[in-house]
């Protein structure tokens, strides 16, 4: 890796953006964009480790990556209108296409475009950050990394809907899976740090959550498919569900249009729609302690269906032998973490109270009692994983 190189990583996901800045594989800093209540703001995370956290007059997270630019002058890691040597943005969407990396040319705007009817909560935002990027850092080379490259070493079965196989190929209706970045970054970590078993579930609990099976450090199975709304119950996704009842919701609501249909699948239901509430698991958390019956039915739902995807993982993996729990909520959540794993003593996991603390210091920790296979927290990082994939398509340009 040429370490002269200024790269800008963008990762935008379903609640949040978060953007890196690396100088050829040296991290320099991390801005994480979210909500706190009905303000948005960011955590800046520096080399040395230090965070800081400063609020934001944005009121859309659309509206941060126009403003990203201000923010890197005035946090002084740029000094003024500067030229980035590339750009790194994870995609999240359908098809063999972008199941790869590729530089981003017109054939993969014109891809883009293609998957934002299919993935309608990732593909629109991924195509405007780079858009935007574009226009602010002319000139500069952008590199779609895949957030489903890591599960192409699947086995077909694992991929496979059971349709038509000419209908399956011709046009690529298959089980892609994603947070593929953020399961692939804690199997390096794992595998780095000696730690790494043969049976492992990952589970990545976000804003999006999937649990994923892998083996020997690859990814073996995974609970999404054609696009990020399969597998569990997430913050505003129904996750899996029959499609003639999705069909009954289209009918009964009077939805016109099957985009419509899938905008609803996958921004009113999850925490949002179970709750009639809020999507946000700390608010569910209140209102389940405040014994408000839909969160209290919410919070259950979305433990049972993580439940459900572990032990479907444990039969695919036939066995498992370490638990990891990863993402924004499986990471700073010790009250989601102690419910799930409350039922997994059939699998060997029991925690140990005293180590699941809300606040992780360390990028990793295990939670496990003695006597337990190991649980572990730890915190994903998809921006350095994208560093390390760029890194063949970063030398051809
Ligand atoms: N302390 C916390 N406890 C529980 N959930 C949290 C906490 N902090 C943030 N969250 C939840 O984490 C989610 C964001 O997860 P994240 O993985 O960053 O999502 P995404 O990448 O899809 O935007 C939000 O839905 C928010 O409700
Ligand atoms: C693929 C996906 O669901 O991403 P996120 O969790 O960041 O929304
Ligand atoms: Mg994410």
């Amino acid at each position: 890796m040429n370490n002269d190189r200024l790269i800008l990583i963008t990762n935008p996901g379903s609640s949040s953006r978060k953007y890196a800045l690396y100088r050829g594989s040296n991290f320099l800093c991390a801005l994480h964009f979210e909500f706190e209540g009905d303000k948005i703001v960011y955590t800046l995370k520096k080399a040395d480790g230090t965070k800081n956290k400063t609020e934001t007059k944005f009121t859309t997270l659309n509206e941060v990556v126009s403003g990203l630019e201000k923010i890197l002058v005035d946090e002084q890691y740029i000094g003024g209108p500067t030229k980035l040597d590339a750009i790194l943005a994870r995609v999240a969407a359908p098809g063999s296409y972008f199941a790869e990396d590729h530089i981003v040319d017109e054939e993969c705007l014109a891809q883009l475009e293609t998957a934002k009817a299919r993935a309608p909560l990732h593909a629109p935002v991924i195509a405007n950050e780079i858009e935007q990027l574009k226009k602010t850092f002319k000139e500069t080379t952008v590199i779609a990394i895949s957030d489903s490259g890591f599960h192409n070493s699947r086995p077909e079965l694992m991929k496979a809907y059971a349709i038509d196989t000419e209908v399956a190929n011709k046009y690529d209706i298959k089980r892609w899976g994603y947070h593929g970045l953020s399961v692939g970054s804690i199997a390096r970590y794992m595998r780095e740090q000696d730690i790494l078993e043969e049976k492992m579930i990952v589970c990545h609990v976000g804003s999006g959550s999937s649990i994923t099976a892998v083996y020997n450090g690859k990814s073996h199975d995974t609970t999404m498919g054609y696009t990020p709304l399969e597998g569990v119950m997430m913050a505003t996704r129904t996750g899996s569900m029959d499609v003639a009842a999705a069909l009954a919701i289209k009918r009964e609501l009077g939805l016109k249009t099957d985009d419509e249909l899938e905008k609803y699948l996958n921004k009113q239901g999850g925490l949002l729609g179970v709750s009639g509430q809020s999507d946000d698991m700390r608010e569910i958390i209140r209102l389940r302690d405040e014994g408000d019956s839909r969160g209290v039915f919410a919070h259950a739902l979305y433990i049972y269906r993580l439940q459900s995807a572990i032990g479907q993982m444990a039969a695919s993996l036939g066995g498992v032998d370490a638990l990891v729990f990863t993402a924004t909520i499986g990471e700073r959540s010790d009250d989601v973490r102690r419910r799930v794993v409350q039922k997994l003593g059939y699998l060997g996991f029991t925690i140990d109270e005293a180590k699941n603390t809300g606040d992780m210091n360390e990028r990793q920790c295990n939670i496990a009692a003695v006597g337990s296979k190991p649980i572990y927290v730890i915190k994903t990082d998809e921006s350095d994983e994208m560093i390390v994939r760029a890194n063949d398509l970063l030398n051809k340009i």
